[in-house]
């Protein structure tokens, strides 16, 4: 599936020479870029674990890339040795991060391809070839996912628009061009003279760090703000919309993502501004209800160092909850690769879910 539009970063790719899953370790950016190819899914866990591997969608693609690499190096395995150790790959990755909702769609995609090969009798080599059509299928998926909510997105924003966004659901998120960004460049290279603010999100700083990176690299305007500026922004008349990315939506429209998106969703519905959320359905649970939705906590480290660096005593205590709940009633519209949902969410996201082709 084509795109109309230039991929000018990845994330996480297939490198078919080698057979192994690559990724760009998000966390050394914006200094440096560094790419690291591995067979390894206790390798590719870690980057997950570590943030070197990060957003959504992009978790989900490299876990299911992860199992077909490994499984290419177990072709010369009896199929007992096979089958296990490569299932057992999945259940190592599968327990790397619990709230992003793509990781267990692709893996519940992967470990489906597995266990039908073994109850079919399909050799290693059969299997691994079956597996890798199913992670390769999930990836270009997702590119043409990014493409199609961005086409549907950009519709929603006016020329000259200033737009809040808050983390980074760019390509370093994605297999492509992002979801709240595929929106943001879609609607630049359909020449709507946006621009953008970018919170630096704490503590991890993926907007600083990433999406200003992403950006500026597109030539699309883009300021760095605080975390605390984005109400103030808002409260002065600055900013037309918010479109910001997710890491799982369940059947009512609770909208799971980096810690922060809650006050701002606050803020916009204060000041009457649209609230966008940008997702794929690989990111839709129906069948989570929120209660069931597990709030990854993080190492409180990360909000105790930034860069490396101490910023208040070494024997404090700190919370580092890595997501939070936006409530269905402060969402606006959620752009997915198959329209543009609004509400009442439970009845039209799960009629958007269930529908057959993106469109
Ligand atoms: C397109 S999903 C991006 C989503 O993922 C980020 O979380 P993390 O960097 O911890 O993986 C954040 O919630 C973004 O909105």
């Amino acid at each position: 599936m084509n795109i109309p539009y230039p991929i000018k970063i990845r994330a996480v790719w297939w490198d078919e020479s080698s057979r192994k899953t690559c990724w760009i370790n998000t966390l050394k950016l914006p200094h440096s870029e560094e790419v690291e190819c591995s067979s390894d899914p206790v390798r590719v866990a870690k980057a997950i674990i570590d943030l070197e591997i990060r957003g959504a969608p992009a978790i989900g693609v490299a876990a299911a890339l992860a199992v077909a690499s490994y499984a290419w190096t177990l072709t010369g395995k009896p199929r007992e040795e096979f089958y296990s150790k490569t299932l057992e790959a999945v259940s190592v990755l599968w327990a790397t991060r619990p709230t992003a909702h793509n990781l267990f769609h692709a893996l519940t995609r992967v470990r489906e391809k597995l266990l039908a090969g073994m109850s079919a009798g399909a050799t290693p080599l059969e299997a691994a070839e079956d597996v890798t059509r199913e992670a390769l299928k999930i990836m270009e998926e997702d590119i043409y996912s990014n493409y199609l909510i961005g086409e549907h997105g950009s519709q929603l924003v006016p020329d000259n628009a200033s737009i809040l966004t808050h983390c980074n659901a760019g390509a370093l998120a994605t297999s492509a061009l992002g979801t709240a960004e595929a929106v943001m460049r879609v609607a630049w290279y359909k020449g709507k003279r946006i621009r953008v603010y970018a919170t630096e999100t704490r503590p991890v700083l993926q907007g600083a760090r990433l999406t200003v990176w992403e950006l500026v690299k597109e030539g699309i305007p883009v300021t760095l703000i605080t975390d605390n500026t984005a109400g103030f922004l808002m409260r002065k008349g600055m900013v037309d919309l918010v479109i910001v990315g997710a890491d799982r939506i369940t059947r009512e429209g609770y909208v799971v993502n980096k810690i922060g998106t809650y006050m701002i969703a606050l803020a916009a519905r204060r000041n009457n501004i649209p609230f966008y959320v940008a997702a794929p359905t690989s990111t839709i649970d129906l069948n989570s209800r929120i209660e069931d939705v597990v709030i990854e906590e993080r190492n409180p480290a990360e909000v105790k160092y930034v860069m490396g660096r101490l910023i208040t005593l070494e024997e404090a205590s700190a919370l580092n909850y890595a997501f939070d709940i936006t409530d269905p009633d402060l969402v606006t519209a959620i752009i997915t690769e198959k329209g543009v949902v609004k509400p009442p969410f439970p009845e039209n996201l799960k009629k958007i879910v269930g529908s057959s082709q993106p469109h």
